[in-house]
């Protein structure tokens, strides 16, 4: 029957609107009968040429309360069903955004972001349709065909019994098709989400494809699998028709067959006219539900699927809640010892890795690309949990630190910080939002951004999606001053002026310098020149730290340090004297 005790249990407090709904509709169908049954005996009159005031009056107002009965039934059934729905939707929803708040800022571990967001809005949408519908009428079409034989057994038992027999060919037809179905669906899903994967991708790298002219060839391949899902896609609809056809065949096979045996019955005088043309009216009402319940089990059949995928997201284990301990306000030195870590459990990223990041320090992390330096930040971030080894913030162990005491005590700047749609003011509060407007036009004027926005609309000047309005460079001076407004101990700029205009660039690192004479820095950039100052460089290599010491210690041990040095000068000074030779050439 397709129910999940896991999803009744959570959503107890629906059982009371399903429950409702069921009584509504049972309500409708007992009007329903007391309908036909006044209209038949109306009928039995009319063919005995007996017509007495009182009694067709009475049937006639009998007929119309069942009327308005059905009416205020069908609306109050309708209107539980949308309450169920509405309180499955919250109550999912609820429970996916707590579990993700608790599994914090590491969910990506444990879950994929699109997979999330499909649960929670697509997902939700098909239990929505599996309580508000399914359910209520899977109780329903049990009762009706019950009811109706008890009270068509009163006036023919052969045909209640036959009509009673019929129905249960409904669902063995959809049982037939059940397995057939659920392989075909979960491959209709897995093209449906490739496509969708496929579109996106390449609707977000379009200009990269019309740059490289790729775009034809790409087109051809979505061409070809828009074909394969059309195909699929009327396979399913095929196996849906078929299935609804079968249904019909049965239900309305079973009603005719009633209809030819109270005919019979009728015939043979067992049964008087009303008692037929009850019978014959109502036959149809055995099946509809049953009927019914088929058209929404493939609706069912895709919420089931969704259940699964939600709860194995709510279900997912929790870091265990160890005592509390803060982040230490004084004396707090960052200090690794032995890490070791691994994204995927198989390729090891770093391998036996100790540092220490003293307050008040101006620490570096150099590298060449793929050595492992962001994945430090994003362990320092508490994004990721190292499997092995012992990370300390003063003498508290990382792992007790609360994830919001992290937060506000670590800014991580990275080379791509999000700006979010709105005022550069409502950007800026996010760092802190108690800034003052001075305080805020103070952090533009070190990140050389105030003239630029007087010249806008100043601190209203609108920002639209990921501050696209804004260039590279603007960007990241504005999310330089949001980090700086944020004010915390601890800040991590992990390639933090890259891939901007020398300009920015110069900006930038002049803040983060005067920065780190009043706070803890770790930068991590793969330039060495931007910290020749620092006090401290780890140098890594393959996610080991091969070397480790201030700029003229690594120089002088003539390793791996000293020779990408040599390499960026190198490439530094032709880099200047090209622009030299431009200039006198102009
Ligand atoms: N989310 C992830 N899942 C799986 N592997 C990852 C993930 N992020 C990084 N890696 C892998 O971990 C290794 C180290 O990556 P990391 O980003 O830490 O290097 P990096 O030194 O900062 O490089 P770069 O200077 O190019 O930014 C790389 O081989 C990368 O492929």
């Amino acid at each position: 029957m397709m129910m999940d005790k896991r999803l009744i249990h959570m959503l107890k407090a629906d059982k009371k609107y399903i429950a409702g709904n069921i009584l509504l509709q049972w309500i409708s169908l007992l009007a329903n009968i007391t309908f036909i049954f006044s209209v038949a005996a109306f009928l039995q009159m009319l063919y005995e040429g007996e017509f007495r005031t009182e009694v067709w009056l009475r049937l006639i107002i009998t007929a119309v309360e069942a009327v308005a009965v059905r009416f205020f039934c069908a609306r109050g059934s309708a209107k539980m069903s949308y309450l169920s729905s509405k309180n499955v939707r919250k109550t999912l929803r609820q429970n996916i955004y707590r579990k993700l708040l608790k599994l914090g800022m590491s969910y990506q571990e444990k879950v994929s972001s699109a997979e999330t967001v499909q649960m929670a809005v697509e997902g939700v949408d098909q239990l929505e349709t599996y309580f508000g519908a399914y359910l209520p009428q899977f109780f329903y079409s049990l009762l009706a065909p019950v009811t109706l034989f008890v009270t068509l057994a009163f006036v023919n038992v052969r045909s209640a019994v036959i009509l009673l027999i019929c129905v249960p060919l409904i669902p063995a037809a959809i049982a037939g098709v059940q397995t057939f179905a659920k392989k075909l669906l979960s491959k209709y899903w897995g093209q449906y989400t490739s496509l969708g994967d496929h579109f996106l991708e390449n609707l977000q790298g379009l200009t990269t494809l019309k740059i490289y002219q790729a775009d034809e060839a790409r087109n051809q391949e979505m061409n070809q699998e828009a074909e394969k899902f059309r195909k699929i896609t009327m396979k399913v609809l095929t196996m849906q028709l078929n299935s609804i056809t079968i249904m019909d065949l049965v239900a309305y096979g079973g009603a005719a067959l009633g209809i030819l045996i109270s005919v019979r019955q009728f015939q043979a005088g067992n049964v008087n006219l009303a008692g037929a043309l009850a019978i014959i009216l109502l036959a149809a009402e055995f099946f509809i539900p049953m009927r019914q319940l088929g058209s929404f089990f493939h609706i069912a059949m895709n919420g089931m699927a969704a259940s699964d995928r939600i709860f194995k997201l709510l279900e997912i284990k929790e870091a265990e809640q160890k005592e509390v301990c803060d982040f230490p306000k004084k004396g707090c030195c960052i200090s690794a010892r032995h890490l070791y870590f691994t994204y995927d459990g198989e390729r090891e990223i770093l391998k036996d890795i100790s540092f220490d990041i003293p307050e008040g320090s101006f620490t570096a992390v150099v590298g060449e690309s793929g050595s492992g330096k962001s994945t430090i930040a994003s362990i320092l971030m508490g994004r990721n949990h190292v499997q092995q080894g012992t990370l300390k913030a003063g003498d508290c162990n990382y792992d007790r630190i609360r994830e919001e005491e992290l937060m506000k005590q670590i800014t991580y700047v990275g080379h791509n910080s999000y700006l979010f749609r709105g005022t550069v003011r409502e950007n800026l509060l996010m760092g802190n939002h108690q800034a003052s407007q001075e305080e805020m036009w103070e952090v533009l004027d070190r990140m050389r951004l105030s003239g630029f926005l007087r010249a806008e609309q100043g601190l209203d000047t609108m920002l639209t999606e990921n501050g696209s309005n804004f260039s590279g460079g603007q960007r990241q001076r504005l999310a330089l001053a949001r980090a700086l407004l944020h004010n915390s101990p601890v800040y991590i700029f992990d390639e933090a002026s890259s891939n901007i205009d020398a300009e920015s660039e110069d900006d930038i690192l002049q803040q983060i310098y005067s920065l780190a004479r009043t706070k803890t820095v770790l930068m991590i950039t793969h330039r060495l020149s931007n910290v020749k100052n620092a006090d401290w460089i780890y140098v890594m290599q393959k996610g080991k730290i091969a070397e480790q010491g201030c700029h003229e210690q690594l120089l002088g041990q003539n390793g791996v340090y000293a020779d990408l040095w040599e390499t960026q000068q190198d490439l530094e000074n032709y880099g200047r004297s090209v622009q030299q030779w431009k200039k006198e050439v102009v």
